[in-house]
């Protein structure tokens, strides 16, 4: 029935296998226009074909004369010239008459007759003159063989003479999405369906990588319309990308379609993402299985597909760049598997700090949030919070040094910030973690860190915030940057049909709750709450089950997953649901003194101050935010 057993070869290993059988990849090349050729990869080298300049040129304004003729003059002795006699006039580029061997700037001329001048200054030979080949001599190599033209060469090229390139032909990259219940997009959703955008990746991708990308209908989990697809697309592309069908199911049978038609070399990697990857060879084009997962999809493609389109390219590419960084969290790995983890990075004080990003196959936001990538070998089982480790960048150094992190409680505004910030100021960027309040207070202690959104609420005092910080924090100067006020209350469904009012409602067993993580500000609230009131939580229906923002909260309720959960009022808005208001609490940024000074957090506030928000928070509803941007010194009160 199914194809269950999968290899499980190393990552270095398996390539290497597939490259020895896939052998000298067939390339061909192409004559373009020089003009045409940016990304394009040299299959010859370029040489040139004349001079730059190509003949004796003024490299000024001025009068070309001969420097004889000036020898002598100073200040004191100016030395008269006649025109047509002694000198001509030649403009930037003009070529110098064989006569003359010097020009004299326009502004070192005194003008004493109609076509005359005087100079004050002898000139040397040659001087402001660009001799023939001054930039580029006939014959001379201008870009080598295998080489990636960028707009310079382009330039260079055509003032050489060359007006045509050899360069390899951009190979044909078929890719066929396949799974019945994938849907294009836009098409109308029902449960089940899945919008195929891998394809729409990989296209983008191929384009990026050099090649040219084709993409095929989706094609429905049938073993003859897959094998037809792959035949038609093996004749009629250079490499083929089938998208899914990769692991055990029942409806897997891509392997199948391979093996039948050519030769399934890999099938199943030690890697992770990515493992039940397919490499093969039909109609001796390769064809490489992608798994349907997108962020396996995604490092299939780096890996496999770009080095194969780079083969036909002769093209080497460049390893990434690398940054030590200090791992802000224990990442463990399986032994099984060589993983990549996304990392998000932030630049803390003066070091790299990295944290990872969610790591389930098919979060296609880690890769977006992502910065970089860990990878964590086979044989290790994991690395500790504190480890120095290297990481792949997939974000510009400067990008990473001019984001504010910010790891603490979760509020839908702080995407507003996120988003206003970098409209702003171009320049900018916010990058959020959602690890509940107490989460933040941590990282703001340890350095990992700038900011730290908190809404804390001190059981004894009725006071936010600020106990905690001198708590928790004693030993470092920290700030409060005054944010909002928020209606916290219980998002229902719509016309509250289960008439819940209050924290009482939650003692009835057939009310399903939706829970905060422990160590939110909400998980705090809740559990004051009830313990007031003497509610044991284990009486809770739903009290185990946790969430990690107010938004999926919501949207658990809005989905009849749950009757009801604790959140803030703008995240039932968004998501269609009726709120009960139960108090307001104080939602405000931590931060420590010395990154105050900042520019980026400059910037944040004069954001958090500004018309903009607030007519954005207005919008939102359910904020107070007369006293946002003000400054508290925690230590002085
Ligand atoms: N019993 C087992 N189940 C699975 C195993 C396993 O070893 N044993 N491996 C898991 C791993 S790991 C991966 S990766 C996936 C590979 O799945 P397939 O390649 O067979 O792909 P599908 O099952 O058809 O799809 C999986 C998933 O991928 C998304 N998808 C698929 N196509 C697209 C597309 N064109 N655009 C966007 N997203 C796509 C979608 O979420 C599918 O649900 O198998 C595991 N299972
Ligand atoms: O290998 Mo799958 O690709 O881990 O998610």
């Amino acid at each position: 029935m199914q194809n269950v057993y999968l290899s499980n070869y190393e990552l270095n290993e398996a390539i290497d296998t597939y490259f020895e059988r896939l052998g000298t990849i067939n390339k061909s090349t192409e004559k373009i226009n020089t003009w045409d050729g940016l990304g394009r990869v040299t299959a010859q080298p370029v040489y040139s074909l004349i001079s730059s300049p190509h003949y004796n040129s003024s490299a000024m304004d001025g009068i070309a004369t001969l420097s004889e003729k000036t020898f002598g003059a100073s200040e004191r002795n100016h030395i008269e010239l006649i025109e047509n006699k002694d000198y001509v006039v030649v403009d930037t580029g003009d070529p110098i008459p064989k006569e003359f061997d010097c020009v004299i700037m326009v502004e070192d001329l005194i003008r004493t007759g109609k076509n005359k001048v005087k100079i004050y200054n002898a000139a040397i030979p040659w001087q402001n003159i660009r001799p023939i080949g001054e930039d580029i001599v006939e014959s001379q190599l201008i870009v080598p063989t295998n080489h990636k033209i960028r707009p310079v060469d382009i330039g260079a090229m055509i003032a050489g003479g060359v007006n045509e390139i050899s360069v390899y032909k951009k190979p044909m990259v078929g890719i066929i999405p396949t799974g019945t219940e994938l849907v294009e997009p836009g098409a109308p959703l029902k449960v089940g369906d899945i919008i195929d955008f891998n394809s729409r990746v990989f296209m983008s991708q191929v384009d990026e990588w050099g090649g040219i990308p084709k993409r095929y209908e989706i094609v429905k989990d049938d073993y003859d319309e897959i094998k037809s697809a792959v035949k038609r697309a093996s004749k009629e592309c250079d490499i083929v990308l089938i998208n899914a069908g990769s692991s055990a199911g029942r409806e897997d049978y891509t392997s199948s379609a391979i093996s039948d038609l050519g030769d399934l070399i890999i099938h199943g990697v030690a890697i992770k993402p990515g493992k039940p990857v397919m490499m093969g060879i039909v109609n001796n084009k390769p064809i490489i299985g992608i798994p349907g997962y997108p962020v396996s999809a995604y490092f299939i493609m780096d890996i496999i597909a770009k080095r194969l389109i780079n083969e036909y390219l002769s093209y080497k590419a460049q390893m990434p760049s690398t940054v030590m960084a200090t791992l802000t969290r224990r990442v463990m790995s399986s032994l099984k598997y060589h993983e990549f983890v996304r990392m998000k990075l932030g630049y803390i004080g003066d070091k790299f700090v990295a944290a990872p990003l969610s790591r389930g196959a098919g979060a296609t936001m880690s890769l977006v949030k992502a910065d970089g990538v860990l990878e964590i070998p086979q044989h290790v089982e994991g690395l500790e919070a504190g480890t120095e480790v290297k990481i792949s960048l997939m974000t510009k150094v400067s990008d990473i040094k001019n984001t504010i992190v910010c790891i603490g409680s979760h509020d839908p505004i702080i995407d507003t910030l996120s988003d206003m910030l970098h409209k702003n100021t171009g320049k900018y960027f916010l990058s959020s973690a959602h690890v509940g309040s107490m989460g933040g207070i941590t990282a703001l202690k340890n350095e990992e860190t700038h900011i730290a959104p908190i809404h804390l609420l001190d059981m004894d005092t009725g006071e936010y915030n600020i106990s905690y910080i001198k708590k928790y924090i004693p030993d470092k100067d920290i700030c409060i940057i005054k944010c909002v006020k928020r209606i916290q209350g219980f998002m229902v469904r719509k016309e509250n049909p289960l008439n819940i009012k209050d924290f009482t409602a939650l003692q009835d067993k057939s009310i399903r709750f939706v829970n905060r993580q422990r160590g939110s500000g909400t998980r705090l609230l809740l559990d004051y709450n009830l313990k007031k009131l003497n509610i044991e939580p284990r009486n809770i229906t739903g009290y185990q089950r946790e969430e990690f923002t107010h938004l999926a909260v919501a949207a658990a309720v809005a989905n009849d997953d749950a009757d009801c959960g604790l959140g803030v009022y703008s995240a039932a808005i968004l998501m269609g649901l009726d709120f009960i208001p139960v108090c307001n609490e104080e939602y405000d940024i931590a931060i420590s003194q010395e990154y105050m000074e900042q520019p980026m957090i400059k910037e944040l506030l004069s954001v958090l101050k500004s018309r903009e928000f607030f007519d954005k928070l207005d919008e939102l509803g359910g904020y107070d935010y007369s006293e946002a941007g003000k400054i508290i010194d925690v230590e002085r009160g």
